[in-house]
């Protein structure tokens, strides 16, 4: 905590709130103007030339209210938009304003008329606001303002801080230039650029910090706040081109994000991970124990896809963290490929586009069949499997499956106990195991050999399920007439060079792991990952992690969260207790999930707590991360 003397000094528009007042006064007074988009523009233009001192404050204000044809009575309702608008993070810091209501002011170019409502209600009042005021005509228009008040005048603020004279270390916060002035003057110690609402760059090139809200400001200051780490400072790297509206999410929560087109090998991702508190991949890059052992920071790895395997899961637990997925965002994009290539593969279109392509008019129906009432062998009825069933037979189709898990049959569909019975009966067979390591060379040569001579076979599903040269084997001789494979045994990055036995094969579609990239698919990852990351990173809640032991918890509006994630031996829950007990803490909710190895607890506090009990806890032998939330 402080224990120098402190005064601080906040400007009003776009800091205090998110916008310009007299933008919003410009769209209550002009709205039946026809030419009201043009004003307001021209309005705004004067208010950045003001703020960034392109020309004088006051020429800046006169044009501006000219503009605007304001009225008194248009002041309420300026008010109660304000109060609307006020910046998210210092509305959810009103308790620094009630704490230091004696060492905070607001120095501002804008007008006490509509500053004074806002501001008293965090404890600031009125003889602690320094600004403007309106001069009205008979009739209540504003037709200017008080040209005594210094705050009128070009770099008024320097004049206004002057004369107050305050003692101790001196901070501003604001987000233009014309605050960083008092800082320039020498009466100021500090300019902090808020750039919350706003990013000035004049302001910000001058800051002696850039803060993108209150949390930061206040973590920088050592000062109470709403949340103990700013998540500004939480760095998301996030890698192989995901939607760009994961970024968005992210940014729009207050996160550090940065976005690689591209993997990164396991050195690269190495040398990148230091520092990073959330990565984001997808099928590419490998997250091994080399890569987490170079994390110091991670708390999340998002797998902004389906599959799994490319994180070592078990090592992410042992370390704390956390591995979320998207299991369903891309599956109906799979099953529709999936239709098209078995489609495709029975009327050999790929063979008449070639030939076609290459000046050839092959008329034929040879090897060219309806897919009505054709057997489609499913081999893993998972949430693709099933889906796949479903939409295979609204097309005739006579659906076959077979899971290792006991699975039920999805309308007309035939459960096969073994995959010999589903291989001996289909035409076409169509891969949707999952990822796991055991099947690995699922279908090799025994297999290609128990189905039925001129079958075809579909891999959406994982690479090294299916061995290349036994499937190759068959194409050339003629006992499968046709394949359509989307995933390898190994795979380049974007864009790279790819070999594969496979290539010029007839009647083989290849196509390069696209079964889950559509423009639907990604976007809707790009908003699942990111809120399952959100919601753990804010609240705690680890509700369909992949790797740890389920939490869901409502966030606490008052009090305190600590999460403590441990190994599952014996007595730990009673080392936490004792260490809370001895710190007389005030804990109103305890919620524990174990799985074998790891342990889970989100601990709720409602009173103040002494900060020694995190140092603490952290000590607890086993203890594997601890965190505080707010
Ligand atoms: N090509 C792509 O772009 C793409 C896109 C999405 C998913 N996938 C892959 O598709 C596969 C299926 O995805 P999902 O969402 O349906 O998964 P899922 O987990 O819902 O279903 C997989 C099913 O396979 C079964 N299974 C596992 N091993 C088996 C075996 N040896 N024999 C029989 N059944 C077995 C499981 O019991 C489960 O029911 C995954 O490997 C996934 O990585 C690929
Ligand atoms: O889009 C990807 O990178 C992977 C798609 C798919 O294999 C998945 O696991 O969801």
């Amino acid at each position: 905590m402080i224990d120098v003397s402190r005064k601080y000094i906040f400007d009003f528009d776009s800091t205090l709130t998110r916008v310009e007042a007299l933008d919003i006064l410009a769209e209550l007074t002009l709205k039946d103007n026809p030419k009201k988009d043009e004003i307001i523009k021209e309005i705004q233009k004067m208010t950045n030339m003001g703020v960034d001192g392109e020309i004088s404050f006051t020429e800046s204000l006169e044009r501006r209210i000219q503009l605007l044809q304001a009225h008194k009575d248009d002041l309420e309702p300026l008010v109660e938009e304000l109060r609307q608008k006020i910046s998210k993070s210092i509305e959810s810091n009103r308790e620094f304003f009630h704490t230091y209501s004696d060492d905070i002011y607001v120095i501002s170019g804008g007008f006490k008329e509509f500053i004074d409502p806002i501001v008293k209600e965090f404890d600031i009042p009125s003889n602690k606001v320094y600004a403007n005021t309106f001069k009205f005509d008979e009739d209540g228009y504003i037709i200017g303002f008080d040209e005594k008040n210094v705050l009128a005048a070009h770099n008024g603020k320097i004049e206004c801080l002057k004369q107050l004279n305050l003692e101790g270390e001196v901070q501003v916060i604001g987000d233009g230039y014309s605050d960083y002035v008092m800082r320039e003057a020498g009466i100021a110690d500090k300019f902090f650029a808020y750039t919350e609402n706003v990013h000035r760059e004049k302001a910000t090139s001058k800051a002696d910090h850039i803060a993108p809200n209150l949390d930061e400001f206040l973590f920088v200051n050592d000062l109470p706040r709403k949340i103990s780490y700013p998540k500004n400072r939480i760095k998301i790297l996030l890698l192989e081109n995901v939607h760009q509206a994961a970024v968005d999410n992210l940014s729009k929560d207050g996160f550090s994000v940065e976005l690689l087109k591209t993997s990164l090998s396991e050195e690269e991702l190495i040398e990148r991970v230091k520092g990073i508190h959330v990565l984001g991949i997808r099928s590419k890059t490998q997250v091994t124990q080399k890569v987490l052992d170079a994390a110091d920071k991670l708390l999340v790895v998002g797998a902004f896809c389906i599959g799994t395997t490319q994180i070592d899961l078990d090592a992410c637990k042992k370390k704390g963290v956390v591995v979320f997925n998207a299991p369903y965002s891309n599956t109906r994009s799979v099953v529709e490929l999936a239709i098209g290539e078995i489609i495709m593969l029975m009327r050999s279109v790929f063979a008449r586009s070639m030939e076609i392509h290459s000046g050839q008019w092959n008329k034929t129906a040879a090897h060219s069949r309806e897919v009505r009432g054709k057997k489609l062998g499913i081999v893993g009825y998972g949430n693709i499997g099933k889906q796949l069933s479903v939409l295979a037979e609204a097309i005739g189709m006579r659906v076959y499956y077979y899971d290792v898990s006991d699975k039920l049959a999805m309308g007309n569909a035939v459960k096969c106990n073994t995959l010999e019975e589903l291989l001996n009966v289909s035409d076409v067979v169509t891969l949707h195991i999952d990822d796991n390591k055991a099947n690995y060379n699922f279908i090799g040569e025994r297999e290609i050999a128990q189905m039925k001579d001129g079958a075809m076979l579909i891999n959406l599903s994982r690479g090294f399920v299916v061995n290349i040269p036994a499937l190759v084997a068959a194409l050339k001789s003629g006992k499968l007439a046709g394949a359509a494979v989307d995933v390898y045994p190994k795979e380049p990055g974007i864009n790279g060079e790819f070999v594969t036995e496979l290539k010029g094969l007839p009647n083989v579609i290849l196509t390069p792991h696209v079964g889950g990239s559509t423009e639907e698919a990604q976007r809707d990852i790009a908003d699942f990952v990111p809120h399952k990351i959100m919601d753990y990173i804010n609240t705690g809640n680890t509700v369909d992690a992949v790797n740890f032991p389920n939490i869901r918890l409502p966030k606490q509006e008052k009090g305190h969260r600590f999460l403590h994630i441990h190994r599952n031996v014996p007595g730990i829950m009673a080392k936490i207790n004792k260490v809370l007990a001895s710190y007389e803490m005030n804990v109103s909710g305890q919620y524990l999930s174990t799985d074998n190895e790891v342990g889970y607890v989100i601990i709720d506090l409602d009173k103040k707590y002494n900060k020694e009990v995190m140092k603490a806890l952290k000590k607890i032998e086993n203890t594997i991360k601890f965190r505080v939330l707010y």
